[in-house]
């Protein structure tokens, strides 16, 4: 990572539990910082015929196992390639000024467990916010394949615990970031850090 900061090069990750707002967090912080991609580990869900059925009778979306991680390790290593190719194929404004700064944001539910991509971050934020508010949040949002009753406290909520103590477990240094501020008090924190970030390794 170190050596891709050198050159001007930054990549974070702006990953939580589910409905932490990170998605909220990424779409601000991509109009404000320069040369900016995204890639959104959502987009590497398998298909539905390939989700494992768990004991409990849910489908285990929310493992590892459920993603094409190895897809997505190609995707980023495109970017590191050629960032400023990768930005122009996903059309993202290249500017062409001299600093030159790239900056590949990960927005994920499950990012710090693939050991690939762990060590590869300059900065690692964690959205977090309590019970309730996160099954509430989640009783709002549709997704393409809607939960039936019972997978937010019977799957959703025992895999993202399951995950952060293993993430804590494993020595993943991370910046936790308190999901129930507001979305303007959360970009600005995280702009402001970024930014620090770019200067002291510029
Ligand atoms: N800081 C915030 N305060 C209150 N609600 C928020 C905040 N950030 C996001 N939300 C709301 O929470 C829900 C989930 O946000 P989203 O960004 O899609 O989460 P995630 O991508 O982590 O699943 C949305 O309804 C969104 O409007
Ligand atoms: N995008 C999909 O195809 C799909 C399908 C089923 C469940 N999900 C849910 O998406 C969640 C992760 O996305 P968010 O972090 O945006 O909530 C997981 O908790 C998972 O249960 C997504």
């Amino acid at each position: 990572m170190e050596d891709c900061l050198a050159t001007g090069v930054a990549r974070t990750r702006c990953p939580s539990m589910t409905n932490g707002g990170k998605t909220t967090l990424t779409n601000s912080l991509l109009k404000s910082l320069p040369n900016c991609c995204v890639i959104h580990q959502d987009d590497f869900f398998k298909p539905q015929d390939q989700i494992a059925v768990g004991e409990d009778g849910f489908k285990q979306w929310d493992v590892l196992e459920s993603l094409d991680m190895e897809a997505m390790l190609s995707t980023v290593q495109a970017w590191m390639s050629s960032p400023r190719k990768f930005a122009r194929a996903h059309g993202v404004n290249v500017q062409l000024d001299a600093s030159d700064t790239h900056i590949l944001i990960l927005e994920g539910f499950l990012l710090y467990s693939y050991k690939p991509l762990v060590d590869l971050y300059s900065r690692r934020y964690f959205l977090t916010v309590p019970y309730e508010e996160c099954k509430w949040r989640r009783s709002t949002r549709r997704y393409m394949v809607p939960d039936p009753p019972g997978l937010f406290d019977g799957h959703v909520w025992p895999m993202y615990q399951k995950y952060k103590r293993e993430m804590e477990a494993n020595g993943v240094e991370v910046v936790y970031l308190d999901g129930m501020k507001s979305r303007e008090e959360l970009f600005h924190q995280v702009l402001e850090d970024i930014q620090n970030s770019l200067l002291n390794h510029s």
